[in-house]
């Protein structure tokens, strides 16, 4: 816990009014023997004010502090919901692309929401059971034993038995417990991925197969429910028989001591009272294991994250990248991303500063991953990237990605304005900077043709950009973002020529005095490159400019031959 002992400041008032309530629950248990006796037998007309106004006092001591516990306790609970989602938060933001690639994001998202709630429903069930039921039970049976120790004893025989009786179930209970969980995060991955992919899910007519396949999960989910909910209730009759069995026996043996032994009415109500009032505590304690396990589990789901080593944690001393003209050297890179599935295998190439490389070669051939280890996204199974003579395992990651841009194909755009958007290539830039890296972006004019401007909202539920804006906006950010390294994933196809010409005439911009890495499908940007380096097979089979390797006539000859015989203009695929 962050702040542990916010929480259990929180926690001990809610304790202290918990006492109260177990303490006037006994109280009213008790006087019932006084109301009997004096008020009954002895016909004490005295005995009605004093022990009305008693009820009475008890009775709104126990309402306040009922109040007092609930509000103390949610305060309490809902700091500790707060708390863990932001410690999640934090942890998830220390975790490496890889484990986001390797893990659903329904299951992420509901780690990160329901594990939350669970492990505050954790404390809550132990504080509550701890606190109210076991102290009024506690309270409850100190009243019974003042009033009859043997009485007493009759009463609390079949607690063991009730206690013994539900431990059978707790195993049931995760079981089912987990099936619940692996369903709801099928549910909400088939249907994150309908949603999103709502337009293939509609031009293949898919809603049919969908539907029947999420009304699958979903019934499987409420299956799980249902027995999850008929395990956890078995223990209700076992307990309402056993508490029968409690309260018939101390009637036998209280009303024949009242008939027969002596013993006044009053002991016999103020324990049976106790009694009836310790029943519903005391059932919540027994039922307390099987309550608190899914609860337990659902916990666990969250510590699984929070127990995960924040992965991109910079090295202690790191320094920041200091850059001298922003080169990129990639030295006899060896990566997988899987185990015994080398993609890049001895690959080297150096990319100047100030220039333009680019890379071309076959798909599959490792890319676009030799721009995730330049970012650090990977580490390298062996070999070294260095920025300006400097390891990138040695230098800060903040620093390091602060002085690359990027700009791809598939250009994210968070919720919020078009301002917002461009804004993220460098957070507190002026309207100013904004237009300014827009204009060069050549990307103000359509801005300016929508109503709201820079404020028009755009995201999921927002003004849908085509491909070309969108690209136009990524480069605004890295207009903005200025950063000295520049990579660059040129765009391939849903672009027509106009919006096309303009991009590249923004990228051309772009470009300029800046280390830039290109994954170059048009001829146009090879031509032009300061240097080309075919990626073949994971490594650098050819380098040099572009009438040095036509000259050349080996691999990059061959794919420009190909290119022209096919009319296209794409170097890659
Ligand atoms: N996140 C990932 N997880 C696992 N494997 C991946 C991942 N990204 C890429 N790969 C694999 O790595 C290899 C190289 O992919 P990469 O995207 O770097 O190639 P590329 O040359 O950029 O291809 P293209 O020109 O088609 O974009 C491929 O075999 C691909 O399947």
């Amino acid at each position: 816990m962050t702040d542990g002992r916010r929480h259990w400041k929180g926690y001990a008032i809610s304790f202290v009014f918990m006492g109260i309530m177990a303490g006037t629950t006994s109280g009213l248990a008790y006087l019932m023997g006084d109301v009997v006796n004096r008020i009954f037998v002895q016909q004490n007309s005295a005995a009605v004010w004093i022990l009305s106004g008693a009820v009475l006092a008890l009775s709104i001591t126990k309402g306040f502090a009922t109040y007092g516990q609930a509000v103390s306790l949610s305060r309490v609970g809902n700091r500790i919901v707060a708390d863990n989602q932001k410690r999640v938060l934090n942890r998830l933001l220390t975790q490496d692309v890889a484990y986001f690639s390797g893990s659903h994001t329904a299951e992420i998202m509901l780690r990160f929401s329901n594990g939350a709630q669970a492990a505050r429903n954790v404390l809550n069930l132990l504080i509550t059971s701890i606190g109210r039921d076991f102290l009024s039970v506690v309270g409850l049976t100190a009243v019974m034993i003042a009033q009859d120790p043997f009485m007493a004893l009759i009463g609390l025989l079949v607690m063991p038995i009730a206690v013994g009786g539900v431990r059978s179930l707790i195993r049931k209970v995760q079981k089912i417990f987990q099936r619940e969980f692996h369903s709801a995060v099928q549910i909400m991955t088939e249907s994150l991925e309908a949603f999103q992919g709502i337009r293939t899910v509609k031009s293949f007519t898919m809603e049919d197969n969908m539907r029947t396949k999420i009304y699958g999960r979903i019934d499987g989910l409420e299956k799980a429910s249902n027995r999850m909910i008929r395990a956890q209730s078995q223990s209700g009759p076992l307990m309402e028989a056993l508490g029968g069995v409690a309260v018939g026996l101390v009637i036998m043996y209280a009303g024949w001591g009242v008939l027969h032994g002596g013993r006044t009415p009053g002991e016999f109500f103020s324990v049976i009272t106790a009694l009836l009032l310790s029943y519903e505590p005391a059932k919540r304690l027994a039922r307390l294991n099987i309550d608190i396990t899914p609860q337990l589990l659902g916990a666990r789901m969250l510590f699984e994250i929070l127990d995960r080593k924040a992965v991109e944690v910079d090295p202690p001393g790191a320094a920041d990248l200091k850059l001298a003209g922003g080169s990129v050297e990639f030295k006899d890179v060896h990566f997988g991303y899987r185990e015994g599935e080398p993609v890049l295998r001895g690959l080297s190439f150096v990319a100047e500063g100030g220039r333009t490389t680019a890379l071309v070669g076959p798909s599959g051939g490792g890319k676009s991953t030799v721009m995730s280890l330049l970012e650090r996204f990977y580490e390298l199974e062996s070999g070294s990237i260095c920025v300006d003579g400097q390891d990138i395992t040695q230098v800060t990651y903040r620093s390091l990605r602060n002085a690359i841009g990027f700009v791809s194909q598939d250009v994210f755009l968070f919720s919020g304005t078009i301002r917002d958007n461009i804004a993220t290539g460098r957070p507190g830039a002026t309207d100013e900077e904004i237009i300014a890296a827009a204009r060069a972006a050549h990307a103000h004019d359509f801005i300016s043709g929508f109503a709201d401007g820079y404020g028009s909202q755009v995201g999921e539920q927002g003004t849908q950009l085509s491909g070309g804006q969108r690209q136009r906006i990524a480069i605004a950010r890295a207009f903005l973002k200025d950063a000295p390294i520049l990579l660059l994933d040129e765009a391939t196809a849903a672009l027509d020529s106009e919006s096309e010409a303009e991009v590249q005439r923004a990228l051309r911009q772009l470009q300029m005095n800046r280390t830039t890495i290109v994954i170059a499908h048009r001829l146009q940007t090879v031509v032009n490159a300061d240097r080309i380096c075919v990626v073949d097979q994971g490594r650098v089979s050819e380098s040099g400019r572009h009438d040095e390797l036509i000259a050349r006539r080996g691999r990059y000859f061959n794919f420009h031959q190909l290119q022209f015989a096919g009319q296209e203009q794409r170097l890659s695929a």
